[in-house]
């Protein structure tokens, strides 16, 4: 760093560097007038009020970090026991999921105001400053208000920092987010580190990413794909098939892929009115799912398996694809609470479905597997790499070491799938990450293991089949590897394989 940017902020508010004061004050211009700073209900702390939206974002800030939470589990709790009206909900879930998803970059901002690594700041008060500078540098938070609340918030929570709070944030706020990006690009060693810093990715993760567009010669889109790792996702519906409902289209806007997928004005007002016929499902899984239930014509009495099926968002459609064409559906999952939510996302549609609460790898030795079934999803559990805009703090969480014990688990759960499968039956292998240890490495091991036993199906031209209009697909014909940034769905990895019946076909 040059000397012009060492120096950090003086306690008492005053930035100290020239180069980062260019910005004056706060509240010009466009940011003027904008409510969200000061809006909804407060509570009173030693010095001020605080907007309670902001307060519940913090805790869950502080869960997040001290006790592993779930962001996406505990924000809607959070905010139900606050009592919060839908504007400041949406307010608390911008400043939560935002924070998380841009940490790496508000850290490096962070250090460069503070002038002292982030280690060497009070956890809370960190937490605060990076709620604070993503109101300020991404949010249309006037800049007084930004500061006061997270001073605020600095009363409340670490009243130790409440004037280095104060000078932080008010140094960050003399720049514009741009020229914090520029000195940020500045001082990257290379261009792995200019990209983790600027799009918040372990630089782990973008190496990964970029070696999956790389297969499909198309890495000159990993910058587009960071990006839309950094923006809130729609949320998307499924309406289950067969069970009675309007067509898409007429219950909201139709999706541009999946034949059942659209999207509403208020979601949750419809999801609340169908009485589970209507879900939200990342369009992406929706296609999953039906590219193993539409593969080939289905024939009335055939037996179908979720292997790994919590929480139960693609055995919810694949059991109303079953009812449709005469097929029935088993499911299976390790984690009890988690079948349980199979068993809840299945009770939408009028049929038996038996769950099996039990490790996957062990399913051809259960007695409901006599006989073997005729299709199967292996929606394998993976690093979840191709989902980073659903779960903010994941990226925070993975670790490269994560991925031998992954693979390792999904060679042996596709090894149980390929036994409990019916002679011709298909399975359908399925990850949402894109990492190619996981996809393609993990695909090539059961290839190898099985040899002449699996058969690749083309899977491409499956999905296309299935879709609205045609996907952008740049992977082999065997795969569909779908992207957040080219398709507008999570990065899921599909390949359907088919076993050999060994008496000839
Ligand atoms: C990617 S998620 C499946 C998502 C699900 N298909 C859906 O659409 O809602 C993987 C699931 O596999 C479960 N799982 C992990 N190890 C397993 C094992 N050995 N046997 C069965 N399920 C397992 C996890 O608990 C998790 O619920």
């Amino acid at each position: 760093m040059s000397d012009e940017r060492r120096g950090g902020p003086r306690q008492g508010g005053e930035g100290g560097r020239q180069r980062h004061g260019g910005r004056q004050g706060g509240g010009s211009g466009g940011r003027q007038g904008d409510r969200r700073g000061g809006s909804g209900p407060r509570r009173q702390t030693s010095r001020n009020y605080v907007a309670l939206s902001r307060i519940v974002a913090l805790e869950v800030l502080q869960a997040v970090r001290d006790d592993e939470a779930y962001a996406n589990l505990l924000l809607p709790v959070r905010i139900e026991r606050a009592k919060l009206d839908r504007a400041d909900a949406g307010l608390a879930t911008e400043l939560t999921y935002g924070t998380l998803r841009r940490r790496g970059t508000y850290d490096a901002i962070i250090e460069l105001a503070a002038d002292r690594p982030t280690d060497r700041i009070d956890p809370d008060a960190l937490d605060i400053l990076r709620l604070g500078v993503h109101q300020l540098l991404s949010m249309r938070v006037p800049t007084h208000a930004a500061v006061d609340e997270s001073v605020g918030l600095a009363h409340k929570f670490a009243p130790w920092a409440t004037g280095f709070v104060n000078a932080v944030l008010r140094t960050v706020s003399r720049s514009t987010a741009e020229q914090w990006e520029t000195w940020l690009a500045e001082d990257a060693l290379d261009e792995d580190g200019r990209l983790s810093v600027l799009t918040s990715h372990p630089e782990w993760i973008i190496r990964a990413l970029r070696a999956a567009l790389d297969r499909e010669g198309r890495g000159e889109e990993i910058r587009d794909l960071l990006d839309a790792d950094n923006a809130s996702p729609r949320v998307n519906l499924v309406a289950l098939p067969g069970l009675g409902l309007p067509e898409p289209a007429e219950l909201g806007t139709a999706d541009s892929y999946s034949p059942v997928g659209f999207t509403a004005a208020d979601p949750l007002d419809l999801v609340a009115g169908h009485e589970g016929r209507v879900r939200v499902q990342d369009e992406g899984s929706q296609l999953a799912a039906l590219a193993l239930s539409r593969a080939t014509p289905v024939r009335p009495g055939e037996r179908w398996l979720d292997l790994c099926a919590g929480p139960g968002g693609k055995a919810a459609l694949l059991a109303a694809e079953a009812l449709a064409g005469g097929a029935v559906l088993v499911s299976n999952e390790a984690v009890p609470v988690r079948a349980d939510l199979v068993r809840n996302a299945l009770a939408a549609v009028p049929s038996e479905h038996p769950v099996l609460v039990g490790d996957g790898r062990a399913i051809a030795d259960v007695p409901e597997s006599a006989g073997g079934y005729d299709r199967i999803l292996l929606d394998a559990p993976c690093t979840g790499l191709g989902a980073l805009r659903r779960r903010p703090e994941a990226r925070w969480r993975k670790a490269p070491t994560d991925v031998p014990e992954l693979t390792k688990l999904q060679g042996e759960l596709v090894d149980a799938a390929i036994a409990a499968l019916k002679p011709g039956g298909i399975l359908a292998y399925v990850t949402c990450s894109p990492h190619t240890a996981e996809t393609f490495g993990s695909l090539g091991g059961a290839l190898a293991r099985h040899a002449g036993v699996l058969e690749q199906l083309p899977t491409a031209e499956v999905v296309q089949g299935v879709a609205n209009t045609e996907l952008d697909l740049a992977g082999d014909p065997f795969t569909v590897q779908l992207w957040p940034h080219r398709h507008g769905t999570d990065a899921m990895f599909i390949a359907l394989l088919r076993k050999r019946d060994v008496a000839g076909s």
